[in-house]
């Protein structure tokens, strides 16, 4: 069987490098270039705590994709420069699976609108951990009952985008299922600007940044006498693996536009 073949974007990052591991132990993938914005004409092997191997470094993601005519993109790295690779990617018909966060809704559906374009598979999944894809679930599930919800995320502070990609989603795949509504008091004021955070379709998005965390939300309603409490914790950006896996496999086999792992996951 033939190896699938990928380039990954971003290999230096804290995700990047959890991919490339991933990859090079894999015997089923073949890790063909990677594209940074240094390193040019390196291999990923000579960088430093890299397992050994002969993908070659590209700082021009364009010649990187003429040059090692990948099957799938990885991407990781920020929302500027993953919008610009998954553009690119998908017009050389190569099948992005995107963990980077931060694209707009413009940005999803012009995605969208190319990969039908190009007939070529595109995943783009704010959250890869399948802990995180359940909590998401079980909200989605839980808002029908309990239409009174705020979002807590909290995350290490190195991290670029707030709302993170999961807050995002998780009050997206609410919004399915609920109706907007304004929360809390009908004359509430915030005497300081922010303390209610940001507000989707009435649904309050809190984000915590601090050392220590990696990547935590909760998920908490309310309802008369009760509330109820979905938490989800990656203690380690090993939890994102499996879903990266699972994403890479899945794409391969299909043409269309997927945002969230929910949408591939039974
Ligand atoms: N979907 C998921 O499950 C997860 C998604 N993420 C997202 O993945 C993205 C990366 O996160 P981290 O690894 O923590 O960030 P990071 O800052 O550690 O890594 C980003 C990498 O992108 C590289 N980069 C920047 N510009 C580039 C360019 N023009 N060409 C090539 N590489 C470039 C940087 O050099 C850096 O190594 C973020 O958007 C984050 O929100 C993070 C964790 C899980
Ligand atoms: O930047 C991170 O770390 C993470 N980003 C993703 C997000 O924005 O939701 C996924 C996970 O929460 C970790």
């Amino acid at each position: 069987m033939e190896k699938v073949k990928i380039v990954i974007a971003g290999p230096r990052g804290r995700m990047g490098k959890e991919a490339v591991h991933l990859v090079l132990q894999s015997e089923t993938y073949a890790l063909v270039g990677a594209v940074d914005r240094k390193y040019e004409g390196f291999k990923v092997g000579d960088l430093d705590g890299f397992p050994e191997s002969d993908a070659m470094i590209y700082t021009d993601f364009e010649k990187c994709l003429q040059e090692t005519e990948p099957d799938v993109l990885i991407d990781l790295t920020t929302p500027e420069v993953g919008m610009f690779h998954t553009r690119t990617a998908l017009k050389y018909k190569v099948r992005p699976v995107v963990g980077t966060t931060g694209f707009s809704d413009e940005d999803l559906a012009e995605l969208e609108q190319l990969c039908s374009e190009q007939e070529t598979g595109c995943i783009i999944a704010p959250n890869f951990a399948v802990g995180a894809v359940l909590m998401m679930k079980f909200s989605r599930m839980a808002a029908k009952y309990f239409p009174d919800v705020e979002i807590i995320e909290l995350h290490h502070d190195q991290k670029l985008d707030a709302p993170s990609g999961t807050a995002v989603k998780t009050a997206q795949m609410i919004a399915d299922v609920r109706e907007a509504k304004r929360q809390g008091h009908q004359d509430e004021k915030e005497t300081l600007h922010g303390a209610r955070g940001a507000d989707y379709q009435g649904m309050h998005i809190h984000s915590v940044r601090l050392p220590g965390l990696i990547a935590h939300q909760q998920v908490m309603f309310g309802a008369d006498g009760q509330t109820l409490t979905i938490r989800h914790d990656s203690y380690h950006r090993s939890s994102f693996m499996s879903g990266v896996k699972l994403a890479v496999d899945t794409v391969m086999k299909m043409d269309a536009f997927v945002y969230g792992l929910e949408n591939i996951i039974e």
